[in-house]
């Protein structure tokens, strides 16, 4: 029988004071759940002086934004968990640090990073944080480069893609980013003002042509392994520093799908300020995010082809030159997912607080209807576009 419960603020701080690896496990007294994401429930751990220390996250047996009508599975908090860990291994300085873990009670202790903000929230409200790209880059290169062939033993790497086999939450994102946006499906989310642009992707051949492919890589490339849901509300940020959080779509698939979606965030942005900061106000904002997209591919791309000339293991995909061409594919991949995201944040079930806090009905449309034609034309000329600086020309060519 299965000792899962589900905490109360109560239960959460009897579970810090145990595990939350404080000198003074007595201090923790009161607990706050502060979970804003759609999944699960978020305690931070306080001490009698209010001060925040640990966090305490479980998973609950269904999506907590729908409710208990959609079940899903608790083995989510342990790939949390163990992606987590693993990432940490690789990259410690951009992981959150797991404190401990129960798979059972689908429980994890981790470091309080509340000394940090969610990035999407200082995206929204037009703080630059000019390092964090590149940190960013930095966090992928490490973990994506370190789990995937080109360094993992690779009978070890086949135990490691059925250790982190996700089946429920990858069907999220192959129902959420690939399928749903595409038809009419009752989860979808947009303004009736969108329909005729909604019913023109759902139109358009070659880009359904194209999503499929990208939904087809996503099924069936186990490159390496990803963080899985890697936007700017799973990356916490601070003067100098950059955290990722919330890796429970953590699975072994196409390196290409993490740096994509955080580009798409980046551009989600990119497309909102108008509406958020006013269409003039906008210009440097945009100008940060472009820089954003360029930092963010070249510090990735670059790290990952530094550990394949210095840490390689396989022989064979060590030979000169391969590299760089496994990155040209992984670019064209990233291009693809970035539009995928784009469209799937706009129309589709979880949407983005860049683009829906956006007070103006109008010109929020006007904002959505670029994120949507940018991802169109990304996804259809994602084979076309040789480089981070050909992206940024045609973005531009596309506002
Ligand atoms: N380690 C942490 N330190 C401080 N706050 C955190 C931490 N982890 C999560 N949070 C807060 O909880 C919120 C939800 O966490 P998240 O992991 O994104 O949940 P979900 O899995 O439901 O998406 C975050 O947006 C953040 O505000
Ligand atoms: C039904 S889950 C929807 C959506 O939620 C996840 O995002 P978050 O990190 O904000 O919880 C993930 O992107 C899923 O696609």
């Amino acid at each position: 029988m299965s000792r899962y419960y589900t905490f109360t603020a109560k239960d959460a701080v009897e579970y810090a004071r145990q595990f939350g690896g404080v000198a003074d496990p007595q201090s923790l007294v009161t607990a706050d759940e502060i979970g804003d994401g759609n999944l699960n429930l978020v305690f931070k751990i306080r001490d009698t002086a209010g001060k925040s220390r640990v966090i305490v996250k479980q998973a609950l047996p269904y999506v907590r934004c729908v409710g208990e009508s959609w079940p899903l599975t608790l083995d989510r908090a342990r790939i949390e968990a163990e992606t987590l860990i693993i990432h940490g291994q690789y990259c410690p300085q951009h992981t959150v640090t797991v404190l401990h873990h129960d798979a059972e009670l689908a429980v994890m202790v981790q470091e309080d990073l509340s000394d940090h903000h969610i990035w999407r929230s200082e995206l929204v409200q037009g703080k630059y944080y000019p390092q964090a790209s590149a940190q960013l880059g930095e966090y992928l290169a490490q973990t994506l480069f370190h789990t995937s062939d080109f360094f993992q033993n690779a009978q070890t790497k086949k135990a490691e893609v059925s250790r982190f086999t996700n089946p429920e939450l990858c069907q999220i994102t192959e129902d959420l980013f690939f399928t749903d946006p595409y038809v009419d499906h009752e989860r979808n989310n947009f303004d009736a003002v969108l329909q005729p642009e909604v019913d023109a992707l759902r139109a358009d051949k070659p880009l359904r042509l194209a999503v499929a492919a990208l939904k087809h890589r996503f099924l069936s490339k186990a490159e390496a392994l990803l963080h899985g849901d890697i936007h700017s509300g799973s990356i916490f940020v601070a003067e100098g520093k950059l955290k990722a959080i919330d890796a429970e779509f953590g699975y072994y698939g196409p390196v290409g799908f993490d740096p994509g979606s955080a580009m798409g965030n980046l551009l989600l942005n990119y497309c909102g300020l108008p509406g958020l900061v006013g269409v003039r106000e906008a210009a440097d904002g945009r100008e940060q995010r472009l820089k954003d997209v360029r930092e963010l591919w070249l510090s990735f791309s670059e790290r990952f082809l530094k550990l394949a000339r210095d840490k390689s293991q396989d022989p064979t995909l060590a030979e000169p030159g391969y590299a760089e061409a496994f990155l040209h594919e992984v670019w064209h991949d990233a291009v693809g997912y970035c539009g995928a995201e784009l469209i799937r944040r706009t129309i589709g079930l979880a949407h983005v607080a860049d683009l829906d806090t956006i007070k103006d009905a109008a010109m929020r449309a006007d904002c959505q209807r670029h994120a949507l034609s940018l991802g169109q034309k990304l996804i259809l000329t994602a084979q076309q576009i040789t480089d981070v600086e050909s992206l940024i020309a045609r973005i531009r060519q596309f506002s």
